[in-house]
């Protein structure tokens, strides 16, 4: 796992830009190296804003969207098409604006999808798609996303891996059902550590003073992860703090940000 670096932007409008920016420029090089390229997705506020910035971007069809594999950190465990989803607000956002392949983009199941109103199959049917795709120079059960973006909650929870609930132990699934989370809709599906840290990259972004102390805590190197579930949010080759200067007005001792002057 990789100690994670900081990156200050003056404002969440140029995080947003920033982000969007490097998002292109990750993908572009996936592509030239291998073909294509995989990334997973954030719901929240700032993750969506960044979908929004990706396509305005003017290098946006630099990147091959066909040959892209878009899958999800976590869902709002809604119907199909509620604008509560986060599938519904990227797709809007993103996806129906550039050339994706819809085989290639893997939603996270829906309330009302085939495997009916409780998340436990649906998030067993994630896995199986994960573990289908990935190849074995991955050497995981999910593939080595090319980058993992998640925003990050005031309680310091990433994807729906909410502080000291069961999610935070597994060791063995990939994906799990959440109940009782503490942000609405109480019920999810989330990708478990196990799976965010097989990604090459995980970007963490934060914007407003709001994510201040849960990007101080999710920095601390005492922090423990079920306690701080960022602080567990760790790339294989790379982890990032995307942050506006309201988040980081509180880092750490010792932890300086690029662009923080
Ligand atoms: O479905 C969700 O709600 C998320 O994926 C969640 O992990 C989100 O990223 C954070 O809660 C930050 O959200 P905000 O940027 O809106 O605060």
């Amino acid at each position: 796992m990789s100690a994670p670096s900081v990156v200050v932007h003056p404002d969440t409008g140029l995080l947003a830009k920033a982000a969007a920016a490097r998002v292109v420029t990750r993908l572009v090089d996936a592509q030239a190296a291998t073909g294509s390229a995989s990334v997973v997705l954030t719901g929240g506020g700032i993750g969506i804003a960044v979908l929004s910035e990706l396509a305005q971007a003017p290098a946006r069809d630099a990147v091959d969207w066909s040959a892209v594999d878009v899958w999800w950190g976590d869902e709002r465990f809604l119907p199909t098409g509620d604008p509560e989803r986060n599938e519904t607000q990227a797709r809007e956002a993103l996806l129906d604006q550039v050339g994706v392949d819809p085989a290639r983009v893997h939603a996270m199941p829906a309330s009302d999808g085939p495997d009916g109103a409780v998340p436990e199959p649906g998030a067993e049917r994630y896995a199986e798609a994960l573990r289908a795709a990935s190849r074995p120079e991955d050497h995981a059960d999910v593939p080595a996303f090319d980058v993992c973006l998640l925003g990050i909650g005031p309680d310091t929870h990433v994807a729906s891996l909410f502080p000291e609930q069961p999610a935070l132990y597994e060791e063995e699934r990939t994906v799990v059902a959440v109940h009782g989370a503490p942000k609405p809709p109480p019920t999810r599906v989330s990708l478990t550590f196990p799976a965010i840290r097989a990604a090459k990259e995980v970007w963490v972004l934060a914007s407003g003073e709001g994510k201040a102390e849960a990007v101080r805590l999710a920095l601390s190197p005492e922090a423990g992860e079920v306690q701080v579930p960022a602080a567990g949010a760790r790339g294989r080759s790379r982890t990032l703090f995307l942050l506006d200067r309201a988040a980081a007005a509180k880092l750490p001792e010792g932890i300086s940000g690029q662009g923080l002057l």
